[in-house]
């Protein structure tokens, strides 16, 4: 697994040589401010990391712990469940959630898993279509109904098959958007209330998939989703494809939320399980020189 994480930094890492367009051993105070915020790091949370920074020169033994402080959010431990566990995606529509579902659906699956899931995204024809496409492809059973029936009936259909024929996971994909923001929240919640009446105790996870490339303005987003529903953990895609690699740090710190995968691809081997060491590493070898 190692390096994947680096590696879908290579856009971010372009975007700094415009800020230092020669690695060095030591940055000021200056310099690091305008790095962080060509990283698409939030505003106020530079200036948090800033203020924190009490020597001239900057070095990466210095700025290190400060960024990985800014990641010290709980991290994810899975509550005690009985099988199914049931996992349920949200996100708007766009943020990759029918490629995660699926990439998620084949790390479970050579987990050794047997995995079903549910096409709970009734608003939209295309995304039952693709996620059935996914299943058949990954040949992973799929509960999908017609574009317009009732999200909850899917989900709770999904959890009672899976229950019967001795699944162990569950994902249910959810709608991304609705006429109104209060239609969806009013779904969502259903949806949550209906995975608890076929299996008390579902949803064992709520998680959320946020588009990298949209940087700091998934924030918003990200909070929406948490207060309609309540959050377990993030997933990031398209980390390859952006240049705001930066905003991780943002939406953690923002959110105080664990990061549980990052999207490095389009491909369903590509996600990969977020080490904030090595997301820190990766950006610093961006900037500092390495020392003989
Ligand atoms: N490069 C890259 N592309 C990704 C990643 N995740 C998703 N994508 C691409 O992003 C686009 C949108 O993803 P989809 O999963 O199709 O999302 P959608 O169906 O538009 O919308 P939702 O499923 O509602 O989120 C597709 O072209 C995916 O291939 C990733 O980690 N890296």
């Amino acid at each position: 697994m190692f390096g994947f994480i680096k590696k879908s930094l290579h856009k971010t890492a372009e975007a700094l040589k415009l800020v230092v367009p020669k690695k060095k051993l030591s940055f000021s105070k200056n310099e690091i401010e305008e790095i962080l915020l060509e990283a698409d790091v939030e505003y106020a949370l530079v200036e948090i990391i800033i203020n924190e920074l009490y020597q001239s020169k900057i070095t990466r033994e210095i700025l290190r712990p400060k960024l990985l402080a800014t990641l010290a959010y709980t991290s994810y431990k899975e509550p005690e469940f009985n099988a199914p566990f049931v996992e349920l995606i949200v996100g708007v529509n766009g943020a990759g959630k029918t490629t995660t579902i699926s990439k998620l659906a084949l790390k479970y699956k050579n987990d050794g898993k047997k995995i079903m899931l549910g096409a709970g995204d009734t608003f939209r024809a295309a995304a039952i279509e693709q996620l059935s496409l996914w299943a058949k492809k990954l040949n992973i059973p799929i509960v999908a109904s017609k574009q317009g029936h009732d999200s909850s009936a899917v989900a709770y259909d999904t959890i009672e098959s899976a229950k019967s024929k001795g699944y162990d996971h569950v994902i249910i994909d959810t709608a991304g958007r609705l006429h109104t923001q209060t239609n969806l929240a009013n779904e969502l919640k259903k949806i949550h209330r209906i995975c608890d009446k076929a299996h008390s105790g579902a949803p064992h996870r709520t998680t959320l998939i946020i588009d990298g490339t949209q940087g700091n303005s998934a924030i918003a987003q990200a909070k929406a989703f948490n207060e309609m529903i309540g959050v377990d953990g993030i997933i990031i895609t398209k980390l390859d494809g952006t240049a705001k690699g930066g905003s991780i740090f943002s939406i953690a710190y923002a959110l105080n939320l664990p990061i549980l995968y990052v999207g490095t691809g389009e491909q369903p081997e590509n996600l990969t399980p977020f080490d904030k060491y090595e997301f820190v590493d990766g950006l610093l070898d961006a900037i500092f020189e390495e020392e003989s």
